[in-house]
């Protein structure tokens, strides 16, 4: 998990991670009788206080905090050795860190886009089976602006429809190659979180046109964090979802078929 701290995935880490556990650990042959969970983040103080609560209640055998910013190779590199080092094997990745803010568009292409390339080929280099790893899957947190444009927000729709497109081309070039890793992705809409608030600070040059996102808002609601889990674990889970474009409504959950252009 890198970005897994605070927002979409902290509220319901304990319910849902663990209620999946059976059905995860059934996906390899190597994972032992226990899920275990190294949760990477740059956020120390977030951290602290989740892992507190985790301990409690999963035990410090099965949890390990590292420091770790997508946008240092090296920080990265040492977050999964570590991770190898301390559990013996990553067979789930989910690349959720993001920012918003179109101030500072090249940090967010940075972490956003580059965060979730730079630590899918180096994940690769423990999950995939053509180099001694197990396989694996995995999910990299989109954005429904993966799928349409958010008009206040280009270069976050152009970070996420990056993401979109990487998994998609990653999970093909994945599977002709033999690599046994499934690369699938989530496109949630707006969901309660630290990145959704403030949001006309967050806009930058477009914070004029904050009515229309609101108007986005008003009509497709707020996507309960429990929902986006759930998705998270179906791509996790479903053996059969590999290059997976799953879509989060308040209302359902469905997948976005690829475009062809040769069909
Ligand atoms: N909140 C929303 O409405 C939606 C969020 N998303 C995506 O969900 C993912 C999680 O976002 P939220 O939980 O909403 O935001 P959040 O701001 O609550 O959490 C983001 C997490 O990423 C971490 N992070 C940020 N930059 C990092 C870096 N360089 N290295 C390591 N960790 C870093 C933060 O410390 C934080 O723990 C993001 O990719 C976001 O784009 C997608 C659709 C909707
Ligand atoms: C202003 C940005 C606020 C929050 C950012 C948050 O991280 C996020 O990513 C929220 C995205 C929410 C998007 C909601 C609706 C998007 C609608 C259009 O872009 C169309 C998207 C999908 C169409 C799906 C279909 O069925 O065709």
């Amino acid at each position: 998990m890198i970005g897994a701290f605070v927002g979409i995935f902290e509220a319901q880490f304990s319910q849902c991670f663990w209620a999946h556990e059976e059905a995860a650990l059934g996906l390899w042959t190597d994972c032992g009788s226990s899920l275990q969970v190294a949760l990477l983040d740059m956020n120390k103080t977030e951290a602290e206080s989740l892992m507190q609560t985790l301990t409690k209640q999963y035990g410090q055998e099965r949890l390990l905090f590292l420091h770790c910013d997508v946008e240092q190779e090296e920080q990265v590199k040492a977050a999964f050795q570590k991770t190898m080092d301390t559990f013996g094997g990553i067979h789930i990745l989910c690349n959720n860190a993001g920012i918003l803010n179109e101030s500072t568009w090249e940090k967010m292409i940075s972490v956003n886009l580059v965060g979730v390339i730079r630590a899918t080929y180096l994940v690769l280099e423990h999950m995939n089976k053509l180099k001694g790893g197990q396989g694996g899957v995995i999910v990299n947190t989109a954005s429904l602006a993966g799928i349409g444009p958010l008009v206040s927000c280009p270069v976050y729709t152009a970070s996420k429809h990056g993401v979109v497109g990487f998994t998609r081309a990653m999970s093909a070039a994945s599977a002709l190659s033999g690599y046994g890793v499934r690369v699938n992705c989530l496109c949630p809409g707006f969901v309660q979180t630290g990145l959704f608030s403030n949001i006309p600070a967050r806009l930058g040059p477009f914070s004029h046109l904050k009515d229309g996102t609101q108007l986005l808002v008003e009509k497709f609601g707020i996507v309960n964090m429990s929902q986006v889990v759930e998705a998270f674990f179906e791509l996790v889970t479903d053996e059969t979802k590999d290059g997976a474009a799953l879509l989060v409504f308040q209302q359902e959950r469905k997948y976005m078929p690829a475009v062809s252009v040769t069909d």
